[in-house]
């Protein structure tokens, strides 16, 4: 038995995240919308295109879209989280405004962030921080309004919301709209974690964002120059010492990645540049950060301590500096249990 030694995640989609009981909840509550669990997930061996996954995405927005909604799927991805063992936890979601039901984009975070509060007070132990997320494909507008609600929230909620995503369908408009959100979120103090490189044409894109510089990066999967990058972009990763967000899983099914042994897991780690496993959509992808742990430690053969020491060094990379210390005593203090098997 192999103990996965893993503390924090930080990178996980709210709407991706859903587990299939949480699916089975809501579906109950949305008869009339025939979906069926195919449609919301990809299971082990199926891949499917870019695309495809996209459009996995339109349909759990479907069956989430009022406040009650949004509140139960992020008590219950938290709450799943914590029984995995995750101790720290970034969630991340792109605020929705539904006409139908009357959901605001404010609403939206403020039950993501009631959602928390209501998870800490029931003692559940795993301390969860928000990034906001803004869709690439909404454009340079919609993402300064984000930018301004999520500078709101970071201020309101005492630190709860450290930071800003960029996600979206990478094959879908350009960083450089962007940028002027992008500067924005950085320099009202929220932390900055830009999906970059998941497809082979951002090359330019990655080029202009790296200058910011973000703090962390997502994917990062065609940065090096061996897959179409460059080293110019790999230097300006290294220059800054940015954390890579890495989720194995998730890049295999959807097929950026032919195979886990062609994972640039490897190129980074063995250059001993900070490297996060990740789970991205634990939900879409059936998954959970364990098992990516695991995945990585079969892989690219890696010893207990290897996989400790990768875990340890992930706490350094959270955007809520205030808690390090406290997740470095945790997990060193968890070290004799996880070894004793
Ligand atoms: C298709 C595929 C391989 C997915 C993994 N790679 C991803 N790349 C970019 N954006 C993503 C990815 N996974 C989730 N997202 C973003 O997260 C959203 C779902 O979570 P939420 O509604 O923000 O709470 C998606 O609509 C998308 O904007
Ligand atoms: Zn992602």
């Amino acid at each position: 038995l192999l103990v996965m030694h893993k503390v924090d995640e930080l990178h996980a989609h709210l709407n991706g995240s859903v587990s299939f009981s949480t699916i089975e909840k809501l579906v109950a509550r949305k008869p009339h919308l025939n979906i069926e669990h195919g449609m919301t997930a990809i299971r082990s061996g199926q891949r499917r295109t870019l695309d495809e996954c996209f459009q996995v995405f339109k349909v759990i927005h479907q069956l989430v879209d009022t406040e009650e909604d949004i509140l139960m799927v992020a008590k219950d991805v938290i709450r799943e989280f914590a029984a995995d063992g995750v101790k720290y936890l970034e969630l991340r979601s792109t605020p929705r405004k539904e006409k139908t039901t009357g959901m605001t984009k404010r609403r939206y975070v403020e039950t993501v962030i009631e959602a928390i509060r209501q998870c800490k007070n029931e003692g559940v132990d795993i301390e969860v921080r928000f990034l906001v997320a803004v869709d690439r494909r909404n454009g340079a507008e919609v993402a300064m309004e984000t930018v301004k609600l999520a500078e709101d929230f970071m201020l309101s909620t005492g630190g709860l919301v450290v930071g800003l995503d960029l996600s979206g369908d990478p094959m879908v408009g350009h960083g450089r709209d962007l940028l002027p959100a992008l500067q924005k979120a950085k320099n009202c103090g929220l932390k900055l974690s830009l999906h970059l490189s998941e497809v082979p044409s951002q090359a330019d894109e990655s080029e202009l964002l790296l200058n910011i510089p973000p703090d962390r990066i997502g994917h990062g999967t065609f940065l090096h120059p061996e897959v179409g990058g460059s080293q110019s972009l790999v230097d300006k990763v290294r220059k800054h010492n940015t954390p890579l967000e890495l989720c194995l899983t998730s890049n295999v099914k959807g097929q950026t990645v032919s195979s886990y042994s062609q994972h640039h897991f490897l190129y980074w780690y063995q250059m001993g540049h900070p490297s996060v496993l990740c789970t991205d959509d634990k939900g879409v992808f059936c998954t959970d950060l364990s098992q990516e742990y695991q995945l990585a430690a079969s892989t690219f053969n890696l010893s207990q301590e290897d996989m400790w020491t990768l875990s340890q060094k992930a706490i350094d990379c959270t955007f809520a500096p205030d808690l390090q210390q406290q997740l470095h005593q945790k997990w060193l203090e968890l070290r004799p249990t996880l070894f004793q098997l």
